[in-house]
């Protein structure tokens, strides 16, 4: 097996005062390897990620990266490891998206220290890669929301960690961008990243296969690998819809289908 990245053991999470959110959850994500994570709106997920970047603390269980515990390393050593592409991406940034991209940076240049011409061709390097050359001098705030998503996954690259975790990261993109998106994640995989990523479409965990986790209603989390995950009986309950998993020959692949309402 190859080198663990990071590990969740027995993590259980409640909001002050509110209901346990999820519990007992593990999970280890391997070099190279892709986790996507599928699971119902409000049952846990974006929650599951803020707390595996420390941005909320567990009430039980801990996250070890690279064998250490989170709780012991300092924030920029995270940032190193962990880039992470949250739902919530900055609402107001007053310059461009070049500029906003570089800041991907930051964990590498350091608190007082500016992007220098490295940092700059690094951030480049990956504009012309993800083809966003037209958006670069455009300002952050002047971009549609499908965009700034894409400016976001380029910053998280620029960063260069271990690991990228992505929350929905083609919710806002255009079908095209989606399976652009999902390319670059499993390019990202080959090339050793490890990937965390949730989605609410059960054709993406199929599109890139890998480990798939899925977190239920009362938050718990199954996970195996992706087409052993994916059963038809269980999504239909997951989603209580009538979904059918049907193998297509024209694009050699299951799809997951719903019935004509
Ligand atoms: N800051 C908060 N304080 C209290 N409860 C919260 C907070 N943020 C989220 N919740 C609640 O925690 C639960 C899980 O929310 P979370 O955003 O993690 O779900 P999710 O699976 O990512 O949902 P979605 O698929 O809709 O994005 C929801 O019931 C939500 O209302």
């Amino acid at each position: 097996m190859k080198d663990v990245l990071l590990e969740v053991k027995n993590a259980s999470f409640s909001y002050k005062g509110g209901r346990i959110i999820f519990h007992d959850v593990n999970l280890s994500l391997h070099k190279g390897e892709i986790f996507t994570i599928l699971g119902p709106n409000g049952a846990g997920k974006s929650t599951l990620l803020n707390s595996i970047v420390r941005l909320l603390k567990l009430n039980e269980g801990e996250i070890l990266l690279n064998g250490k515990t989170i709780t012991s390393m300092r924030e920029r050593d995270i940032a190193k490891m962990i880039a992470y592409v949250s739902q919530s991406s900055m609402s107001t940034f007053d310059y461009s998206v070049r500029e906003y991209i570089v800041m991907g940076r930051a964990a590498h240049i350091g608190i007082f220290g500016k992007p220098g011409k490295e940092d700059y061709a690094i951030a480049d390097a990956i504009i012309e890669k993800m083809n966003i050359q037209h958006l670069s001098q455009k300002l952050y705030m002047q971009i549609s929301g499908g965009e700034r998503q894409q400016a976001c996954v380029a910053r998280a690259l620029v960063q260069q960690p271990e690991i990228i975790i992505f929350d929905e990261p083609t919710s806002a993109l255009d079908y095209g961008n989606q399976l652009k998106t999902l390319a670059l994640i499993r390019e990202l995989s080959e090339h050793g990243y490890g990937v965390i990523m949730t989605t609410h479409n059960p054709d993406h965990v199929i599109l890139l296969g890998g480990t798939a986790g899925i977190l239920d209603r009362g938050g718990r989390m199954k996970s195996g690998p992706a087409e052993e995950m994916l059963d038809e009986t269980y999504l239909s309950e997951l989603y209580r819809a009538n979904l059918k998993l049907v193998y297509v020959d024209d694009v050699k692949r299951k799809a997951c289908l719903a019935m004509r309402f």
